[in-house]
């Protein structure tokens, strides 16, 4: 479904990604992990047409969107998490969701789905996004993503800065919009429990490469590669 090949990227003065080859079929979850700075955010950036590819193609569907800016992005089917549960302090949780309703993708979803995928969002939906917890707004946050019915969410570091007690109600939730609707799945975080809980495939990103890909169960008991690539 989606494929990037040979893609260069990065920022003006600061070249990151080197070489990526990646492919993810449908319904797929994928883990990029890495240390710091290895270029996790800016290969998701790049995929969701927020970052110029420098030289490689992005392919969907068998469609070249390698230069297709980010808001068509949203409309050929993907959701975007961004790090740092970003979302508009004094807006309440409903006129987020209804921002994402009105919006001029084609697919979107009716509001009360997403109350019952997050029935806390249906408790809190006439407070303001401030209001929340980290946790609620990282929520709030992948629920936008989900209203636009993506096919594939790139999901950036969910559990920053939220409580580790929240790791199986969020697993829970996205295994069932991964089961029901075949959306994949590209998470990057540092937190190998939901790496582990969530997906099948992890890459291993150095310094802007893609050195490695296991079987995500396999790197659970590989102490020296999670000693070598993710500092654990
Ligand atoms: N806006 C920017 N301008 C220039 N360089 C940047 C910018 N944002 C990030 N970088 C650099 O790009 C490199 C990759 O950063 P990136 O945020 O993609 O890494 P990461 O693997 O997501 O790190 P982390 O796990 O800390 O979020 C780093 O060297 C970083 O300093």
């Amino acid at each position: 479904m989606l494929s990037l090949t040979k893609l260069y990227s990065g920022y003006a003065s600061t070249p990151v990604l080197r070489n990526i080859t990646l492919s993810l079929a449908a319904g797929e979850i994928i883990a990029i992990v890495g240390r710091n700075g290895a270029g996790k955010t800016t290969l998701l950036k790049t995929i969701m047409g927020l970052l110029p590819v420098q030289a490689g193609k992005i392919m969907l569907d068998g469609k070249d969107i390698t230069l297709l800016p980010a808001h068509q992005r949203v409309n050929c089917g993907f959701g975007y998490v961004p790090q740092g549960h970003q979302v508009f302090p004094t807006l309440s949780v409903r006129e987020h969701l209804l921002i994402g309703q009105h919006s001029k993708v084609a697919r979107t979803r009716q509001i009360e789905w997403l109350f019952d995928l997050f029935p806390m969002l249906y408790e809190k939906q006439n407070d303001r996004a401030d209001q929340l917890s980290g946790g609620q707004q990282q929520q709030l946050a992948i629920a936008c993503a989900l209203i636009s019915n993506p096919r594939i969410l790139l999901l950036d570091e969910p559990l920053n800065g939220i409580q580790l007690s929240l790791l199986p109600k969020l697993v829970e939730t996205l295994k069932q919009v991964n089961q029901n609707f075949c959306t994949a799945i590209i998470l990057v975080e540092q937190d190998l429990d939901l790496v582990l809980a969530l997906t099948q495939q992890t890459y291993i990103l150095v310094k802007g490469e893609l050195v490695d890909r296991f079987d995500t169960k396999s790197i659970q008991l590989n102490n020296t590669l999670l000693h070598k690539y993710l500092s654990l």
